[in-house]
């Protein structure tokens, strides 16, 4: 009888998020759809180890491997699903989740799971940043440094990015790079460069928000040098899918790109970061990836009020990291001039 019905592995990354995974796993018992589907569960053990078990799953042939955990987990995953069989499956689980979100996956468990019940397969395309695999966004600057920053932190969790990002970005300085496509090349001082295959970081941060994952193009995002002054508006048309209208912005599509630095140093590949040379060369795969979608997918699913719900949600978390760097910086100033009221009095 189990013969008849469709294989699924579920790969648990318990790092990701900061989400319970037994109570995922005890609605995967409650609500996956037993008459269709065998399951079987694997946690990871170690950071990679969800690409070896996708790639004996995929030379199984399972029906499907579904990632419970973030975009990390999942490009693990989907890097050793790409032209082959088996489809890949989300149940996010992760800090961000931009594919899932892209994908108009349901945040909540139960909903996720009752898209994987329904089984509807989509075929998208994927990118490669010097022959590493990428399904969200890749890119160079402010963002990949921000990565490394976050990898190092060893908290996840949105507001542990946006402290970082906060803090990071009033040292960070812009670089030069010369960006070759088939159309030619152009040179430009960027904050960042952002190449989507899909259209957010995560956190509906939408980057890249024309982006779409089946046209067989990249989506390139520069953001050039800003001042302070423009940061309110960055941040809200980030939010508010509009980034690409604001004047430090610059976009264009491609099939290929070639970055090119003046020194090597850190990329990020769907938020996880690598260091790579001066020379770096993205592309797009197209159509080379099952995935499990919504039957009902719409075109832009996050109305006008979720949007900004979105926006104020962000502006909290920045306001309340703004609060506690102002309180500690206040705090560092107040014991620097106690210091030198102490050695001014010995005097
Ligand atoms: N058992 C494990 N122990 C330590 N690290 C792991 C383990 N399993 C996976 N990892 C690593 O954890 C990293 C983070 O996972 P993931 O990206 O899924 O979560 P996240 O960062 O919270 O979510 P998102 O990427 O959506 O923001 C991945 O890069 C992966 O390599």
């Amino acid at each position: 009888m189990d013969e008849e019905k469709k294989k699924i592995s579920f790969i648990i990354n318990p790092k990701s998020g900061t989400q319970s995974k037994e109570q995922v796993l005890h609605l995967l018992d409650e609500k996956l759809d037993k008459t269709k589907y065998a399951k079987e569960v694997v946690y990871t053990e170690y950071a990679g180890h969800a690409v070896e078990i996708a790639a004996q799953k995929a030379k199984e042939g399972v029906h499907a491997v579904v990632a419970i955990g973030g975009d990390g987990t999942i490009n693990e995953i989907a890097r050793s699903l790409v032209h082959t069989k088996t489809a890949l499956g989300i149940i996010p689980c992760g800090s961000g989740n931009g594919l899932a979100r892209h994908l108009q996956i349901s945040m909540e468990p139960k909903k996720a799971i009752e898209i994987i019940n329904e089984g509807i397969i989509d075929v998208i395309d994927y990118g490669k940043i010097n022959d590493v695999p990428f399904f969200c966004t890749c890119g160079v600057g402010f963002d990949a440094f921000v990565s490394l920053k976050f990898a190092k932190a060893g908290r996840r969790g949105p507001l542990t990015y946006l402290e970082k990002t906060l803090l990071e970005s009033l040292k960070y300085q812009p670089e030069t790079y010369e960006l070759e496509t088939e159309d030619g090349t152009l040179k430009y001082k960027a904050f960042l460069i952002a190449c989507g295959n899909a259209s957010q970081y995560g956190n509906n941060a939408y980057i890249a928000p024309q982006a779409t994952l089946t046209d067989g193009l990249l989506d390139v995002t520069i953001l050039e040098p800003f001042t302070v002054l423009d940061v309110p508006a960055l941040s809200f048309q980030l939010f508010n899918k509009t980034i690409d209208q604001n004047s430090r912005i610059k976009t264009f599509r491609c099939q290929t790109l070639r970055i090119h630095r003046t020194k090597p140093g850190v990329v990020h590949f769907d938020g996880d970061p690598m260091m790579m040379g001066e020379n770096i060369d993205v592309k797009v795969i197209k159509e080379g990836l099952q995935v499990i979608i919504p039957r009902y997918a719409e075109k832009d699913s996050s109305n006008v009020l979720q949007r900004a719900q979105d926006y104020i949600n962000g502006l909290k978390q920045i306001n309340e990291a703004i609060v506690e760097d102002i309180a500690h910086k206040n705090k560092m100033i107040l014991d620097k001039s106690k210091e030198q009221i102490k050695k001014l009095t010995k005097i």
